[in-house]
């Protein structure tokens, strides 16, 4: 799965929520991912929840001076008093947790299984079709800090989820590259990034930690061969 980088099995088989591992991205940047964190049945039972009662829209965002609907459903709740979030242009509404019982009790079993983590605020997406996705980005926001740690919980058709290095000022503009014998864009193209990818299951965590939003981009690309819905919840501290 990983295919740099140092990866620790947990060491107890006996862990309810199994197949967790970390990933250590070197610099400061790890991801920890818990394969059954949440058993079947009930991963069921709150996809079916969240699927009907979300309230979910497909806003039109900007991206790069276009205007653009953006591929996938979203839906976006906070405690109140945090400062509002906004990407793309885009501010989305903030709704209650109070309104959402189901999406207390998922927030609960990540504190429970992250100790000393503290969320408050939580952005839905939801892939219908393989045609959604949400393409290469980082949560850099400043709302979040310099270190953010963000908990995404996945429920219904298994995605891939990458993760890719952002260029560093040496790799883009290396002190040698004027004497490269290829052309500046063949070079930056014939560049191998250092990349992992990740398959998200059914009631999986996946947690995003130290510099990973500084230092690493990340992608859920479409694919043909996922033709059922996927819903996703990323769990973040809004630092008020
Ligand atoms: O759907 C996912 O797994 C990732 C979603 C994501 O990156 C985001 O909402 O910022
Ligand atoms: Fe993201």
């Amino acid at each position: 799965m990983s295919l740099l980088g140092f990866v620790r099995e947990n060491p107890n088989p006996s862990d309810v929520r199994g197949g967790s591992r970390t990933i250590d991205l070197g610099n400061g940047s790890e991801v920890f991912y818990v394969s059954r964190f949440i058993s079947p049945d009930r991963s069921w039972e709150w996809f079916h929840y969240l699927d009907k009662e979300i309230p979910w829209t497909r806003p039109s965002i900007h991206v790069f001076g276009r205007s653009c609907v953006q591929p996938r459903d979203v839906c976006y709740v906070a405690n109140k008093g945090l400062s509002d979030l906004q990407y793309s242009g885009y501010q989305p509404h903030a709704y209650s947790w109070d309104e959402y019982p189901v999406l207390k009790d998922i927030l609960e079993a990540v504190h429970e299984a992250l100790p000393g983590s503290k969320f408050n605020s939580l952005l839905l997406n939801r892939y219908k079709t393989g045609s959604d996705y949400v393409s290469w980005h980082s949560d850099d926001e400043k709302l979040y800090g310099p270190a953010p740690e963000i908990a995404s919980v996945s429920f219904g058709c298994e995605r891939e989820f990458l993760l890719k290095k952002k260029p560093t000022k040496r790799s883009v503009q290396s002190p040698d590259s004027s004497h490269s014998e290829q052309p500046a864009s063949k070079r930056l193209k014939s560049s191998h990034a250092e990349q992992h990818s990740f398959v998200l299951k059914h009631g999986s965590l996946l947690v995003m930690r130290g510099y990973t939003q500084r230092d690493w981009v990340h992608s859920v690309p479409k694919r043909a061969k996922a033709n059922s819905v996927r819903i996703n919840l990323t769990f973040r501290l809004v630092m008020v």
